[in-house]
């Protein structure tokens, strides 16, 4: 017989969001990733990253609640990542900056969701 689904609690999904946000922010590893990059004091920046996305706008949209569920968040998140994956070598220390805040942000909102 089909099991019954257990429904999902979305209801706090955008609470999580706010603390996995505010710890991006409070993480040492974070100043690359604060605030939009200046694209126009970086060369070539607006032509290679064609989303830009960086906590401080996340943060704006979370307000504006434009963020449906924890998946749209995460997207945005890791869109900070790639980006910086792709401009920067790793081995630098934006590259190897935003290596860290993405190993950093995986644990963490893997912990959250297993509380529930
Ligand atoms: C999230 O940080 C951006 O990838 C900044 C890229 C950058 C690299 C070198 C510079 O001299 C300026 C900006």
């Amino acid at each position: 017989a089909k099991k019954a689904k257990k429904p999902k609690d979305s209801s706090n999904e955008l609470a999580v969001c706010r603390v996995l946000l505010a710890d991006l922010e409070a993480h040492q590893d974070a100043w690359p990733f604060l605030s939009p990059v200046r694209h126009k004091s970086v060369p070539g920046y607006r032509k290679v990253i064609k989303k830009p996305m960086d906590f401080s706008t996340i943060k704006e949209k979370l307000t504006n609640n434009l963020y449906l569920n924890l998946e749209n968040f995460i997207v945005d998140v890791n869109l900070v990542f790639n980006n910086c994956q792709r401009f920067n070598e790793d081995d630098s220390e934006i590259g190897r900056a935003g290596h860290r805040m993405r190993r950093f942000f995986d644990k963490r909102w893997t912990e959250l969701l297993h509380l529930k």
